[in-house]
């Protein structure tokens, strides 16, 4: 079976020109996503996971543009769609969730007049049956009072109910795929894991896809079926995320694993990478994590492909192995 998203060789530049290269937020990024199946992208801030979502959205503001690569939905190539079959195929068959749910909701319109638009802009319904579904639609995300809260507007809502209400206008059409970035990451954390409870259980209902976008891996673990870590605009390291969590491959994955606070120790130093990303217009020669590295070599000075190992795959000359998890 064609998988529901496939992305593969994604480039994505911001600026540049016919001649001139522009800076690579994301660099020969593939994946796949199946249905009903939940990717976890994660990395440190500004390693492309939002570009990459954008990307695949086609909500790339200018200057960024995609530069190479295919992301094919469906078995269709969507990366060639013009604007108006992407205005189609967004919100009724991929929706996205955004950390700020006041990048989906209009602060001057109601929840209501905003829902029922959202229902009418793909299906051809009347005003009250999509005002019905919007009810329908804020009850499954946990809105107490949804006929009421049809008439309020964004600002009388708590920041977690506002998520929720973004959760259930990108579940209104139930999409095939829905790519969350970071939805939770400014909620406390209470608020937090309700709304990923839910947000599983409503996805595992509609069989609906998800990339997650994050840089915090319990949410990972808990969420996820696949994982893809991302640095510097490249992949690293992808599998399952039972596999690469507890046994990864890249030191970077590795790393990152080692210095979530629960995996510390009480009174020692939090363990952390050291040093910084670099920046994508300062990419080092080779590998981009050899100057972080404590595994690396003068033979890390050329790029290691992501090469394949089982369900696995991993970009590394010196991979960790970890003989107790094996
Ligand atoms: N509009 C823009 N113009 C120029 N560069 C941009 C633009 N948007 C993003 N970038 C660059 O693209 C790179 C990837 O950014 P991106 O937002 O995808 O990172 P991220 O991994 O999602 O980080 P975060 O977790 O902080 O959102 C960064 O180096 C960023 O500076």
């Amino acid at each position: 079976m064609t998988p529901l998203l496939e992305v593969s060789n994604l480039v994505t530049e911001f600026g540049g020109g016919k001649d001139r290269p522009g800076l690579r937020a994301v660099n020969g990024v593939s994946f796949t996503v199946e249905r009903g199946k939940v990717l976890g992208l994660v990395g440190e801030s500004g390693s492309g996971k939002s570009v990459t979502g954008f990307s695949i959205m086609r909500l790339l503001e200018k200057p960024g543009r995609i530069a190479g690569g295919q992301v094919l939905f469906d078995g269709e190539d969507i990366a060639g769609y013009s604007d108006d079959e992407m205005r189609q195929l967004r919100g009724r068959r991929i929706a996205m969730v955004f950390q700020d749910p006041m990048t989906t909701l209009n602060p001057v319109l109601t929840i209501g007049t905003q829902m029922i638009e959202a229902v009418q802009a793909h299906d051809p319904v009347s005003k009250d049956a999509a005002r019905q579904r919007a009810r329908d639609a804020l009850g499954l995300v946990g809105i107490p009072s949804p006929e009421e809260r049809l008439s309020a507007y964004p600002h009388q809502f708590s920041g977690g109910m506002r998520q929720r209400v973004a959760i259930a206008i990108a579940l209104l059409h139930k999409p095939d795929l829905i790519i969350a970035d970071e939805p939770t990451t400014a909620l406390d954390v209470t608020i937090q894991s309700q709304i990923i409870s839910e947000f599983q259980r409503l996805t595992e209902e509609a069989n609906t896809a998800v990339i997650w976008i994050t840089h915090d891996l319990a949410i990972v673990s808990r969420l996820a079926d696949e994982i893809a870590v991302m640095y510097a605009g490249r992949l690293v390291e992808t599998g399952p995320v039972g596999q690469v969590l507890t046994d990864p491959r890249h030191p970077y994955t590795a790393g990152l694993i080692a210095s979530v606070p629960s995996q510390n120790r009480r009174g020692e130093p939090l363990r952390q990478i050291r040093g910084m990303t670099p920046a994508i217009d300062r990419l080092p020669k080779g590998c981009s994590f050899r100057a972080r590295c404590d595994r690396a070599t003068n033979g890390c000075l050329r790029l290691p492909d992501l090469a394949p190992e089982g369900a696995r795959s991993f970009r590394c000359f010196h991979p960790v192995m970890n003989e107790s998890a094996s």
